[in-house]
C-alpha cells in the first residue's frame, strides 16, 4: 500500500479570458489582445459605498377621493342571519368619578349638518378585481386600484400589480409584490386587488449587506540605509455594519416600497507602509416603531423595534484581511501572503409594522371615527362622507396632562364579512394587537346601530379572539342628528341588557368626546395595572443579539467540519463554517497561501479524517468554493488540481 503521505497541490493552469460584461469589447488593434495576467477571474460585483441611508419618515397617509353623491345609493343595511358573540369586557364606569354621558348627550338645538348624509349604505362594498388597468386609469398618475363598488359604480380606483409581479424601480431596483391572499379558499369571496400602497404601509422585504472587508497585502519596506526593511503590508480594514433604527418620525414601512436594497461599504484594501484600510460606512435602516422584523421564510422573530432611538446591529461588517507583516513569524520573515477580506453577511428581510397605540379605534365605515381622532388629538386624517375615506392606520396623540399623554390608532372600517374579504377586509386589524383598549364608534344614524354594532364585534372576533378581547368602550356617535338621537335610548338599552354601558357623543360638535377618551384613558390605567406594563423598569435588553450570534456563528473553529460523502460520484464536501471561511479570506493569488491552506487541512485533521473514511486516490474533495483532487503519495510531491467553485457549481474557473 503506498504510503499515507497526502498532499493537495495546485497545478499551474491558463486562466480563461472572462469578457466583463459591463464593458463592450472595444477592440485594441495595437495592442496585444492576450488577456493580461493581471487578469482577475472573478468578475467584481463592488459597488462603491452608499451613502448612509437617511429614509425620509413615512406618513400614515389618508387617500381621499370624493365620488359624486349620487353613486351612493342607500341600501338597506342587511342584518346577519345569525350573530354569536363571545364574552366581552365591556368598559363600566358606574363609580362616582367615573360618569357616564349623559344620556341626552345631544343638544336638541345643535346645529345639523345638513351636508351629512348618515344614511349610506356600505353593506355592498367589497374589494373585487377586474382588469382596472384599463378601464379605470384617470391619467393623473397616482396609483390607484378598484376599492369597492355601490350597484356596479365605482367607488375609488388604485392601480396595482398582479401578485407576485416584480415592481421595478427608476433607480434600477426591484421589489417584489407578494401575494397577500395565498391561502384564500375557493367559495370565498375573493380578497385580491389591494392597492400596493396598503400592502406596503405595514410589511415590507428588504434586502440587507454589511460589507466586506478590505483585503490585506503584501508589501516590503524599501528604503535606503535600511536593508532587508522586513514586511509591511497592511491589513485590510473591516466592512460597515447594518443597523436598524426606530425613527420615531415615522408610522409606516412605505418607504421599503422605493429602497429595498441597503448595502454597507466595503472596507477598503491595505497599503505598504503598514497602512491598514479605512472601515467601510455603515448602512442605517430606519424603521418605525412597532416594527417586527424576521428573516424572509422563516417564523423566527429577529427583532422587535418598539421606542423611537432604538438601534440594533444586525449585520456585523466582513473582518479586514491581514497584510503579510502579520504573518511574519521567527521561521518566516520574509511571508508572502496576505488575506482576503471576510464577506459581508447578507439577508432578506420581512418587515411587519404593527403599530404601537394604546387605544384603537375600530367601527363600520363612515361611523365618525376620523372625526374623533381629528377632534381629540392634532391629527387631521381625511374625514369624508362616503365608506373607506381612511385606507391606512392613522396615529394621533392625545395630552391629557404633561405627563400623561396616550397614542390613538384610527382604523379603516369594518364590514361584515370583513373575515371573507369585503372592504378592507382584516388588512389593518393586526394593529390593534398592541392596543390596550379599543374604541368601538357606532354609527347612530345607521338604520340598525344594534346590528352594526353586533357585526363590529363579531368581526373582530372573527380575526383575534386575544382582540376581541380586550377590554373596550362603546361610543354612539352623531348625536346631533335627529335619527340617532331616536335611535339612542333603545341601542343604549339593547347594550345594557348585556351588562354594556355605551356612551354617546357628537364628534363633529365635539360633545361627549371628552368623556369618551377619558373613559379610554381610564381603561387604559386598569388595563396596564393588570398586565403590570407600569412596572416595566426598562431592563437593558440587547439589541444586537442577532449580530452577536451571527459573529458566533461566522468564527466557529476550523475544526469544527463535517464530511459528506456522494459515493456516486466520488466527492467528499468537508462542510463547517470555520473552514469556508478559512478557504474564502485566502488569497490564491499568492504563493504561501496553498501551503498554509494545505498546512492548515493537515493540523484541523480534514486529512485524517479522510483517510479514516477510506478515500481514494482520484476522488474530489470540496472544501467551500475550492475543489482538489486526492492524491496518496510518498512523497508528497503527488500533484492535484486545486479549482475555486463557482456560484454556479456547473462552470469552473481554472486557478493557478
Ligand atoms: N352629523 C354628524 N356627522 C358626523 C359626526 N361624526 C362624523 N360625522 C360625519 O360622518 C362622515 C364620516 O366621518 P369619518 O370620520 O370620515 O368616518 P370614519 O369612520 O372615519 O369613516 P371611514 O374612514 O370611511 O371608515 C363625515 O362626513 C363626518 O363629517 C357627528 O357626530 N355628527
Ligand atoms: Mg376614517
Amino acid at each position: 500500500m503506498a504510503s499515507m503521505s497526502v498532499c493537495f497541490s495546485p497545478k499551474a493552469m491558463a486562466r480563461p479570458k472572462i469578457q466583463n460584461p459591463r464593458k463592450p469589447d472595444k477592440k485594441k488593434p495595437f495592442r496585444n489582445p492576450t488577456p493580461s495576467p493581471k487578469f482577475k477571474t472573478q468578475i467584481s460585483t463592488y459597488r462603491s459605498p452608499p451613502e448612509p441611508v437617511t429614509l425620509s419618515g413615512g406618513e400614515a397617509t389618508t387617500y381621499t377621493r370624493l365620488p359624486p353623491k349620487d353613486d351612493f345609493v342607500a341600501p338597506s343595511f342587511s342584518p346577519p342571519c345569525e350573530v354569536k358573540l363571545i364574552d366581552s369586557t365591556p368598559a363600566k364606569f358606574e363609580d362616582e368619578n367615573d360618569e357616564p354621558v349623559s344620556e341626552e348627550g345631544g343638544d336638541d338645538d345643535a346645529d345639523v349638518n345638513s351636508v351629512i348624509d348618515g344614511n349610506i349604505g356600505y353593506s355592498k362594498f367589497e374589494i373585487f378585481e377586474d382588469n382596472y388597468d384599463s378601464a379605470f386609469e384617470d391619467g393623473d398618475g397616482e396609483d390607484e386600484g378598484i376599492l369597492g363598488s355601490t350597484n356596479g359604480k365605482t367607488v375609488k380606483s388604485f392601480d396595482d400589480n398582479d401578485d407576485g409581479e416584480l415592481l421595478e424601480f427608476e433607480n434600477g431596483e426591484y421589489a417584489k409584490v407578494y401575494n397577500a391572499d395565498a391561502d384564500f379558499e375557493e367559495g370565498d369571496v375573493k380578497e385580491k386587488g389591494v392597492p400596493a400602497v396598503m400592502r406596503c404601509f405595514d410589511s415590507a422585504k428588504i434586502y440587507v449587506k454589511a460589507g466586506n472587508g478590505g483585503n490585506g497585502v503584501v508589501a516590503f519596506r524599501r528604503e535606503k540605509y535600511v536593508p532587508l526593511g522586513g514586511p509591511s503590508g497592511g491589513e485590510g480594514g473591516r466592512g460597515g455594519n447594518v443597523y436598524i433604527e426606530v425613527d420615531g418620525s415615522m408610522n409606516s414601512l412605505l418607504p421599503f416600497r422605493n429602497s429595498v436594497h441597503f448595502r454597507a461599504g466595503r472596507g477598503s484594501h491595505g497599503q505598504g507602509r503598514m497602512q491598514a484600510g479605512s472601515t467601510g460606512e455603515d448602512v442605517v435602516v430606519k424603521v418605525a416603531p412597532g416594527t417586527v422584523i424576521r428573516e424572509a421564510g422563516k417564523d423566527e422573530v429577529l427583532l422587535e423595534l418598539l421606542h423611537p432611538g432604538q438601534r440594533a446591529l444586525l449585520l456585523p461588517g466582513g473582518r479586514g484581511g491581514r497584510g503579510n507583516a502579520s504573518f511574519k513569524s521567527g521561521t518566516n520573515k520574509v511571508p508572502r501572503i496576505a488575506e482576503n477580506g471576510e464577506e459581508g453577511l447578507e439577508m432578506w428581510l420581512e418587515l411587519e409594522l404593527k403599530l404601537v397605540a394604546d387605544v384603537g379605534i375600530v367601527g363600520a365605515p363612515n361611523a365618525g371615527k376620523s372625526t374623533l381622532l381629528s377632534v381629540i388629538s392634532a391629527a387631521q386624517p381625511a374625514i369624508a362622507n362616503y365608506p373607506f375615506t381612511t385606507l391606512l392606520p392613522n396615529l394621533g396623540v392625545v395630552s391629557f396632562d404633561y405627563d400623561a399623554t396616550i397614542v390613538v390608532a384610527d382604523l379603516p372600517g369594518l364590514l361584515e364579512g370583513a373575515h371573507r374579504g369585503f372592504g378592507l377586509g382584516h388588512e389593518f386589524l393586526r394593529h390593534t394587537e398592541r392596543c390596550s383598549a379599543l374604541v368601538h364608534i357606532v354609527d347612530g344614524s345607521a338604520q340598525q346601530p344594534e346590528l352594526e354594532f353586533d357585526a363590529v364585534r363579531l368581526e373582530l372576533e372573527m380575526f383575534s379572539p386575544e382582540i376581541a378581547e380586550k377590554p373596550y368602550i362603546v361610543a354612539y356617535n352623531k348625536m346631533d342628528l335627529p335619527e340617532a338621537y331616536e335611535n339612542w335610548q333603545s341601542f343604549k338599552e339593547n347594550l345594557q341588557s348585556r351588562g354594556i354601558v355605551p356612551f354617546c357623543m357628537s364628534a363633529v360638535t365635539r360633545e361627549g368626546t371628552h368623556e369618551v377618551i377619558c373613559s379610554a384613558y381610564k381603561l387604559l390605567c386598569k388595563s396596564k395595572e393588570a398586565t403590570g406594563e407600569f412596572e416595566d423598569n426598562g431592563d437593558i435588553v440587547n439589541l444586537d443579539h442577532v449580530a452577536d450570534k451571527l459573529q458566533r456563528q461566522r468564527s466557529a473553529s476550523i475544526s469544527d467540519f463535517e464530511i459528506i460523502h456522494d459515493s456516486s460520484s466520488g466527492t467528499w464536501h468537508v462542510v463547517g463554517s470555520g473552514l469556508q471561511r478559512f478557504v474564502q479570506m485566502t488569497n490564491w493569488r499568492y504563493v504561501d497561501s496553498e501551503r498554509r491552506f494545505q498546512h492548515v487541512l493537515e493540523a484541523c485533521g480534514v486529512n485524517k479524517s479522510l483517510m479514516k473514511l477510506g478515500v481514494k486516490e482520484g476522488d474530489t474533495v470540496i472544501v467551500g468554493e475550492m475543489e482538489m483532487v486526492w492524491h496518496d503519495s510518498a512523497n508528497n510531491s503527488g500533484a492535484s488540481s486545486m479549482k475555486k467553485r463557482l456560484a454556479d457549481s456547473t462552470k469552473w474557473a481554472q486557478w493557478k
